[in-house]
């Protein structure tokens, strides 16, 4: 089955790159023209220095190839996902559709696998997620993600038909614990970020990041997710990627917020709408969600670091 990706971002290329590579015919589309002609003449995606194209990896700003593939991998950030759906319902109709981003949509208040099950319903809906930033994909490094497909059989053709030798698919069906563990282990990079920048030390980060799994855990469980789903590699293993490495853009904006630096409002940081969105959930199915929303209210400008980190420590001593 022919392979398109929507979304010309940094880990669209990346997977395109390394399915090329191993001998896939890759139809990518990047929505901006100039983009497409930047690729074309420099052989490269500035978003990705150093990465060359393979000639079976084809870009277009064209929707009309894209269409023509019966796999598409849709790596568009998650707040623009719900507008590309609608947009091209039609189109998409029938085939098999891979949310590859992570996030929880501000307005549907639902994940990527789930907004596409709401906005194209005749599709295959399917979510590939875990620890794997577009870097290491592109250069061939070893990694292992999930794919999550409710559909078991679907899910095993596209674990076949994504997979390389370097990047190997796990496959689950809970695509809510994998959509949400995606989603949520954002938020935690954040706040680990905030932890680092802000000069709190690293015992702080690994007490965050611990009581940050079980908050990830609770919201996952409202929703119905397996407990496993997110102690695997959707949740506990991008959890720990992304809170501990400074190539996460999360992790780089929370350093920024934490030493109270600019950060470039150019860069695609899903964790600050997410926290948003967790926030509001929070409320409405009255659930314990503390670091999640001490990150909305520093994101939004609601609060400091100091009175951050005063509200998370005053909280009411309990048992672990
Ligand atoms: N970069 C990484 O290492 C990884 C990224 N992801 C996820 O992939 C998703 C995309 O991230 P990146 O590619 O890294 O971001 P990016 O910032 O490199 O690229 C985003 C791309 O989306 C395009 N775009 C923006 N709005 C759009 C719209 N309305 N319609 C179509 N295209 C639009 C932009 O022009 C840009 O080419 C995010 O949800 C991210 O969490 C997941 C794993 C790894
Ligand atoms: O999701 C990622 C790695 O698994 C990429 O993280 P950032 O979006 O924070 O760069």
């Amino acid at each position: 089955m022919k392979i398109g990706i929507a979304g010309g971002g940094a880990f669209g290329t990346a997977l395109g790159v390394a399915l090329a590579l191993d001998g896939n015919d890759i139809q990518l589309w990047a929505r901006s023209a100039d983009a497409v002609k930047a690729m074309e003449s420099t052989g490269e995606n500035s978003r990705l220095p150093g990465v060359k194209l393979p000639p079976n990896l084809q870009v277009s700003s064209d929707t009309g190839p894209l269409f023509a593939c019966q796999i598409i991998l849709l790596a568009v950030p998650a707040q623009t996902l719900r507008d590309f759906l609608q947009t091209h319902t039609a189109a998409l109709g029938g085939k098999y559709l891979v949310a590859c981003c992570k996030g929880i949509d501000l307005e549907r208040m639902t994940g990527p696998a789930s907004t596409i099950r709401d906005l194209v319903p005749s599709a295959i809906p399917a979510m590939l997620t875990g620890p794997s930033f577009a870097a290491n994909i592109a250069r061939g490094l070893p990694t292992a993600l999930t794919i999550a497909c409710p559909d078991e059989a679907a899910g095993e053709i596209l674990q076949t038909a994504l997979s390389t030798t370097a990047m190997r698919l796990y496959r689950t069906t809970d695509t809510i614990g994998a959509e949400l563990g995606g989603a949520l282990k954002n938020v935690m990079a954040i706040a680990s970020g905030v932890t680092i920048g802000a000069q709190f030390g690293e015992s702080a980060r690994a007490a965050l990041i611990t009581r940050g799994f079980p908050e990830m855990q609770r919201l996952a469980a409202t929703f119905g997710a397996q407990p496993e789903t997110l102690a695997g590699l959707s949740g506990f293993g991008d959890l720990v990627l992304t809170c501990t490495s400074e190539q996460s853009r999360n992790y780089r904006y929370g350093l920024a917020l934490g030493r109270a630096e600019p950060f470039d409002s150019g860069t695609t940081v899903e964790g600050a709408a997410t926290a948003r969105a967790v926030r509001q959930l929070a409320q409405k199915l009255d659930l314990d969600m503390p670091i999640c929303r001490v990150v909305a209210d520093l994101t939004d400008g609601q609060t400091d670091v100091p009175t951050a980190l005063n509200a998370l420590l005053s909280r009411p001593l309990k048992e672990e």
